[in-house]
């Protein structure tokens, strides 16, 4: 991963700390500033015509590049006027050079400049945001929102932090988001994205290299982060190089589990049974065709479970997906959980895995000894991560920070923990971490998550003999399931999506070469 830079992404600490390395590897601060001014002016001309524009320009940097847009729009004909909160003292010297390079009158700071705007560029703040907005910062955000006036935003919409994706009190919303050398988390993980609107990244000439000393540990999911381990058959391979998973089944919601093992199947597992108890075995065995079916007998389920991992070509598991919670079933569920786990090899727990140890999660945080990829959604997740809004490690500010409560979930129980929605989360034990933003709304349908589990353990069923890590194969597994409902598009039903896979992996062979290159 440390060879991919065009998906990291840095918090506004780091930017400024990259915006700092720029400088002193002799980028002139003046040009940055320049060049971010004139990406956000030439965004704003390839978008809209024409039009009478409003620069809202704050006391820091962010209100720096403003100046430039302002001045830009001016020359190339367009009506600009610009309102700035602040003064003069508070400057660095780059922004009071643009401010006097603008020609044009200073508005005073009030509402009423909102008269007759179609269109707000707001520079008000960026990276520096320190706290919620309040005042007339505030009371500018509301009436813009108030008299629904587009919104184009430079770095960020004002009052939205970078690091997280959260608003500090209000933020007008923005249909287009100019930021520069790369994304942060905050553009990508929600509110934040959908506060965004339609983001560019602009390149203002801060070199790559600063990037090596700034220890980044999130990325943008892309397969350029994994491709070079993604386990493609072998030329010489026969089907125990590609693995043997093992499902476990329950015996009433019995399409999950068949979901996970067609889910699988088509990544490439060279094997999947599905384990069943008796009860069921009957649908399992007529419904299945490639899957294999391995019986479970009534009432020792867990005991022959156990039994069919003594076979070592199980190379990894998948538990949860229609496993049952009712009565027995949990108890059940519990035990297949922890026989899995004891084994030490690649587990992936989802759904009713999780769920099992609600009220007791310590038991099953202590059971993970192995390569092992928890997949919940929010609701899993709480049951399992209880205390996560009250650790002290967490802002005040930020406890529903999706990144910080994924990376502490993974560091706690030691398993990757792929934390699902629509900005799905995928965090390592050590901190690093991937943010999805690939997935489109149609996978909010029932028995998409089961394909996902099935994705994972197919990928870990190969992986482990060609060097594919539970983080990468977790990442990988997340990106082709958003990259399968998106080619697929609407009307799009869990069935669909291992079916669907195989055209998506040729057009993601075909993009290798571009890759490698
Ligand atoms: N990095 C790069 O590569 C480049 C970055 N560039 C640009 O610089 C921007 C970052 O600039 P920045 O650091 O000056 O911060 P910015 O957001 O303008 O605000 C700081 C000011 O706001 C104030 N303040 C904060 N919160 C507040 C609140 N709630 N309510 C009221 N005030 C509040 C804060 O005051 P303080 O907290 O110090 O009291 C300070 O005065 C970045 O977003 C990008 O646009 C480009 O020019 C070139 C390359
Ligand atoms: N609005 C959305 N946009 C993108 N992806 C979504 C959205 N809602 C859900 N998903 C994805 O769909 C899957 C749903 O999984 P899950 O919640 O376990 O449902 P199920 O149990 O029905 O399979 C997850 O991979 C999740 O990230
Ligand atoms: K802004």
């Amino acid at each position: 991963m440390e060879h991919e830079h065009k998906q990291h992404l840095l918090t506004p600490n780091q930017m400024a700390m990259a915006d700092k390395a720029a400088v002193a590897a002799g980028v002139p601060a003046m040009d940055l500033m320049a060049a971010a001014g004139k990406a956000v002016a030439d965004a704003v001309l390839a978008r809209w015509s024409r039009c009478s524009v409003l620069v809202l320009c704050g006391p820091g940097n962010n209100g720096g590049d403003g100046f430039v847009v302002a001045t830009l729009l001016h020359s190339a004909g367009w009506p600009v006027r610009l309102a700035f909160l602040g003064s003069m003292e508070q400057l660095s010297p780059e922004a009071a050079h643009f401010f006097h390079a603008w020609q044009g009158d200073v508005e005073g700071y009030s509402v009423d400049v909102l008269e007759q705007t179609d269109l707000v560029i707001d520079a008000l703040f960026g990276a520096g945001l320190t706290r919620s907005l309040a005042g007339k910062a505030r009371d500018m955000l509301d009436e813009i929102i108030a008299r629904d006036i587009p919104v184009c935003a430079v770095d960020v919409p004002s009052g939205l932090d970078g690091a997280t994706g959260a608003a500090f009190g209000v933020v007008a919303p923005a249909e287009l988001t100019v930021t520069f050398f790369r994304k942060k988390p905050g553009h990508l993980l929600f509110p934040g994205r959908a506060l965004c609107g339609e983001l560019v990244v602009a390149d203002i000439g801060i070199p790559a290299a600063v990037l090596e000393a700034l220890d980044i540990q999130a990325w943008e999911n892309s397969p350029e982060l994994w491709y070079r381990d993604y386990p493609w058959p072998r030329l010489d391979g026969h089907k125990f190089h590609r693995g043997h998973a093992l499902v476990y089944g329950g015996e009433n919601m019995t399409g999950a589990s068949r979901l996970t093992a067609r889910g699988a199947m088509r990544i490439g597992a060279g094997l999947v049974t599905l384990a069943a108890p008796i009860k069921a075995w009957a649908v399992y065995a007529t419904a299945l065709t490639g899957v294999m079916v391995a019986k479970l007998e009534q009432s020792q389920e867990a005991e022959d479970f156990e039994e069919l991992l003594l076979d070592p070509r199980y190379n990894a598991i998948a538990v949860g997906p229609g496993a049952g919670l009712v009565g027995f079933e949990r108890i059940r569920t519990r035990k297949i959980v922890l026989a899995a786990l004891v084994t030490g090899r690649a587990t992936v727990l989802d759904a009713d895995a999780l769920s099992a140890f609600s009220g007791d999660p310590q038991t099953l945080l202590d059971a993970i000894v192995g390569p092992c990829v928890m997949t919940p959604h929010e609701g899993e997740f709480a049951r399992i991560f209880p205390e996560m809004n009250k650790s002290p490690e967490m802002n005040k500010n930020h406890r529903d920070d999706k990144l910080t409560r994924a990376r502490l979930a993974a560091k706690q129980s030691g398993a990757v923990v792929v934390l699902k929605g629509a900005d799905t989360v995928i965090a390592s034990p050590d901190g690093r971490a991937v943010i999805n933003s690939n997935a489109p709304a149609d996978l909010a349908t029932g028995g998409s998550g089961d394909v996902l589990t099935g994705f994972i353990v197919g990928l870990l069923s190969q992986g482990t003999s060609q060097g594919m890590s539970p983080f990468n194969a977790a990442a990988a597994g997340v990106w082709l399931h958003g990259e399968v409902a998106n080619t697929f598009g609407a009307g799009l039903i869990a069935e669909d999506l291992p079916d669907h896979l195989p055209k998506v992996l040729s057009a993601f062979k075909t993009r290798l070469f571009t890759f490698k290159k």
